[in-house]
């Protein structure tokens, strides 16, 4: 299936712990995708370890979003690469990325590495602290979105509440700034419900950290964007 069908993606974190069985159901869910990322400890043993337990098995398509240079490595079959948009710091938004370009240029495959704009919108995220980011008003997003479709030209635009459940009207309003730009949205998804709720407005849903804390719940939002 073509990214730009993608529905639902379950988000492993290689600095966290999964036994083979929740990994096995994660993978086996029906799930369009499995990212691999996160903002600390990412490691490149870490990302391997992942990488060969989800392929020595499973057939659903694996995603690397690169958050450090040191945990880049071939295998994955798609790449995503962040661009911090609401970032204070322009490193963020692109340098790191300009720098990464030059040196792995050879190497890059045009169409498996994905550049999303990301508005990280909880100022308690790691990723919003980390990258220094600044917290937007709605305009403010739903102008980013419009940089990311219009300015850019990237394929994706990635609404992140990482660890808090987003809100849906900033969402809705997004979505209807966008086309061509696909609409992600990742943030305190535990329940069916809420997967469903934010599904009606962004084009994916990214499922994390609640794979962890309750994993039953988490594999149920599966069926919810996907049987609608
Ligand atoms: C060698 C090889 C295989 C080459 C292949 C070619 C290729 C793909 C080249 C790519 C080159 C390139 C452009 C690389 C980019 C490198 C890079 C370092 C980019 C930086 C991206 C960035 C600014 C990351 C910052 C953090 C961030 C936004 C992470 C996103 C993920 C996220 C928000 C996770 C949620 O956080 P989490 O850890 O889950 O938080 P909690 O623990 O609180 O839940
Ligand atoms: O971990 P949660 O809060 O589900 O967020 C998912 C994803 O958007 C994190 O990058
Ligand atoms: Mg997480």
């Amino acid at each position: 299936m073509n990214i730009n069908e993608w529905k639902h993606m379950f988000k492993l974190d290689p600095a966290k712990e999964i036994s083979d069985e929740d990994l096995d159901k994660v993978c086996e869910s029906g799930t369009d995708a499995i990212i691999v990322g996160g903002t600390d400890d990412v490691t490149l043993d870490g990302v391997l370890d992942l990488l060969s337990r989800i392929r020595r098995a499973h057939m659903v398509p694996v995603v690397l979003e690169i958050s450090n240079e040191e945990a880049l490595t071939p295998g994955f079959d798609y790449y995503f690469v962040p661009l911090v948009l609401n970032s204070k710091e322009k490193k963020y938004v692109m340098d790191i990325q300009q720098k990464a370009i030059k040196e792995y240029i050879d190497m890059m495959e045009y169409s498996e590495v994905y550049f999303e704009g990301y508005c990280i919108l909880n100022p308690e995220a790691k990723a919003f602290q980390h990258t220094n980011c600044e917290l937007p008003e709605t305009d403010d997003v739903k102008a980013y979105a419009y940089m990311a479709e219009h300015v850019f030209h990237l394929p994706i635009f990635y609404v992140e509440y990482s660890g808090i459940y987003g809100d849906t009207e900033v969402v809705r309003e997004v979505k209807a700034e966008l086309d061509k730009t696909k609409l992600f949205y990742g943030g305190g998804i535990e329940t069916p419900e809420q997967a469903k709720e934010m599904k009606e407005h962004a084009d994916a849903i990214i499922v994390g950290n609640s794979i962890y804390t309750n994993l039953k719940q988490a594999l149920k939002t599966v069926d919810a964007v996907k049987r609608e």
